[in-house]
């Protein structure tokens, strides 16, 4: 080996960088702030530095990157803890979603936002601008059966140029920086008009195109402010996928990929990397792929763990993680702390705020994910790592995912034969779907399935292949099926799951509603209850009022702390 870079991050927080001279964040235009985000230029391959966090070593014969892992403290990563790194080293990555850059006004903001911080070296994950991948799957749909002659006026297309033509003009960029891909857009559409045919594989592609435009436009900005920056596609620089179009896997060799090729070109000439989020390039076909909507939080994630960076930051446009979806409770409140796997049980079932998949890279990779609001700075916005105090915790959070389907399957063998779990299981397996939550006595399941894979599989719209799914479990069992039903998890501490339990039973027999499905399972921090859809959002409110707003919460707290002094005394213990 001739020579090795190392790329760590030191989690040691400190007193803030020194700026420089500079005392206050400096103006978005000013060279300095260039300067102080970038920092000065270090010799590319530096020697491998002592230290924790993920250690990339370049070999220089083979040009391979190894990445080692190593365990790192947890600790809140706090703004302007930089001390441990180098100016040769990237340190936070900061993802701004479709609504943090909708408008050429937005885009001034996220500059000013990220020249804020002039201590961090940052690299930006972007989505595509406001509603544009709507946008794009719905001109998509209807150049299906518009005719190519017509595709040229549709509303979408139409909107989305406007959209983006629209901002370059306002920041006075040049419209050549977006002007091929839209061409190239139309052509794609007229393709598909004459095919009259979307695949799944030209879904993709077709919605590549927001995030391609909104990352050009945002590095052209950042250069005419005087701040260096490289736009970068994902799909050519290492984001390697399955090939399972719209919900693509992240494979392993992603992490050294874009490890070397972001830092390799961070060490010879840096510059802001402006990176497009939720794209790949699927293995197989080496066609462009999506991670499923929302997808860009992965690819934020993805980035912080390849690099090792500090902290991962995902800026929305809510104060954080919240108690509950804002949309079905106005009064939800911003969740201060969560761990990596009550966020992803949060996600996974159904809060929209953060991709299902996102915590894995950041959890395996222990870097701690900020939530915040990039419409509201200040606010502290939830942080998310690996451990947290649970003492006090009852309940964190409460989520809804809807429009889901549960199967009742009772086998029609004799009680106690074995093996009928087994078979169930194996028929999804087979089908390759996956299940939500489960439910079991001897001779009987009853469990739910995920919509979002249903719906990519589109088997929910090819009513035949569930058909099919009950075919085979008819073979072995008396299925019932039982459509628009929804979970409610209640996300917090299982360990109190009598306390939550008793206060949520309360809270739906008052309601008149009738659980008809529970699982706790093996999960520390969820609890699911299943509804009829028609009930599902009241409940969600009747629950939050309960939990969240009637002083039920710091009562609990007080009965918490009475517990936990008495029994450290040994003289009560009262459970
Ligand atoms: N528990 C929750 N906490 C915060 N936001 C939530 C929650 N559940 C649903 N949301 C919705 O998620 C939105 C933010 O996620 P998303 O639209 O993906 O953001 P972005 O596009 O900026 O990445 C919020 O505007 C809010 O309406
Ligand atoms: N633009 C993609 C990817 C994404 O992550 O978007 P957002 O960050 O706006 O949720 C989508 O709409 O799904």
């Amino acid at each position: 080996m001739a020579a090795a870079a190392a790329l760590r991050c030191n989690p040691r927080p400190s007193a803030a960088v020194a700026l420089r001279g500079a005392a206050a964040a400096p103006q978005v235009g000013n060279e300095a702030a260039f300067e102080l985000l970038v920092g000065a230029t270090e010799p590319c391959l530096r020697g491998r530095r002592r230290g924790a966090g993920i250690r990339c070593q370049r070999s220089a014969a083979a040009s391979a990157v190894v990445v080692e892992k190593k365990s790192r403290a947890v600790e809140p990563a706090r703004e302007g803890a930089n001390a441990g790194h180098t100016e040769s080293e990237l340190t936070v990555v900061m993802k701004f979603g479709g609504s943090s850059v909708a408008s050429a006004e937005r885009m001034r903001e996220v500059a000013d936002l990220i020249l804020s911080f002039p201590e961090e070296r940052p690299v930006i994950v972007l989505s595509a601008m406001g509603k544009t991948t709507n946008k794009l799957l719905m001109a998509g749909e209807k150049a299906v059966g518009c005719g190519a002659t017509n595709v040229s006026e549709l509303d979408e297309l139409t909107f989305i140029k406007e959209l983006h033509f629209g901002t370059i003009d306002q920041l006075g960029l040049d419209r050549s920086i977006v002007s091929g891909l839209s061409d190239e857009l139309e052509q794609l559409l007229k393709g598909i008009a004459m095919m009259k045919e979307l695949t799944l594989r030209t879904r993709d592609y077709l919605v590549s195109f927001g995030e391609c435009m909104s990352t050009r436009i945002f590095a052209a900005l950042l250069n005419k402010l005087g701040v260096k920056a490289r736009q970068y596609d994902a799909f050519e620089i290492g984001f390697i996928t399955t090939d399972d179009f719209t919900n693509a896997d992240i494979l392993e060799a992603t992490y050294p990929a874009i490890a070397k090729r972001l830092h390799g070109d961070w060490v010879t000439g840096p510059a802001i990397p402006i990176v497009t989020g939720f794209l790949g390039k699927g293995w197989k076909t080496g066609a462009i792929t999506t991670l499923g909507r929302g997808g860009s939080d992965l690819t934020a994630t993805t980035i912080g763990k390849a690099l090792g960076l500090r902290e991962i930051q995902v800026w929305k446009d809510v104060d954080g993680v919240l108690t509950c979806d804002p949309n079905i409770h106005p009064n939800a409140k911003p969740v201060p702390y969560l761990t990596f796997d009550e966020a992803a049980e949060l996600a996974y079932f159904g809060a929209q705020v953060l991709h299902p998949q996102s915590m894995r890279p950041a959890r395996e990779g222990d870097i701690p994910v900020r939530v915040k609001n990039s419409y509201n700075r200040r606010a502290p916005g939830t942080l998310i790592t690996k451990a947290r105090d649970m003492s006090k915790t009852v309940l964190t959070s409460i989520v809804l995912k809807s429009n889901i389907t549960m199967l009742d399957i009772v086998s029609t063998r004799m009680l106690g034969q074995y093996g009928f779990l087994a078979k169930v299981f194996s028929i999804f397996e087979d089908l390759g779907i996956s299940v939500d939550c489960v439910a079991t006595s001897e001779v009987s399941i009853s469990l739910t399935l995920d919509p979002s894979k249903l719906w990519s599989r589109e088997l929910i719209k090819q009513a035949n292949e569930l058909d099919h799914v009950i075919e085979e479990l008819e073979k072995i069992a008396v299925v019932h099926l039982l459509q628009h039903r929804s979970i409610i998890s209640l996300i917090g501490n299982v360990q109190r799951s009598s306390l939550i339990l008793e206060k949520a039973f309360n809270v739906l027999r008052t309601n008149g509603v009738n659980v008809q499905m529970i699982s706790q399972g093996a999960s520390k921090v969820n609890i699911s209850l299943v509804v009829h859809d028609s009930e599902a959002k009241q409940c969600v409110q009747a629950l939050h009022s309960a939990f969240f707003e009637s002083g039920f919460l710091p009562e609990v707290n007080d009965i918490l702390q009475d517990d936990s002094v008495a029994h450290s005394n040994g003289t009560v213990y009262r459970h």
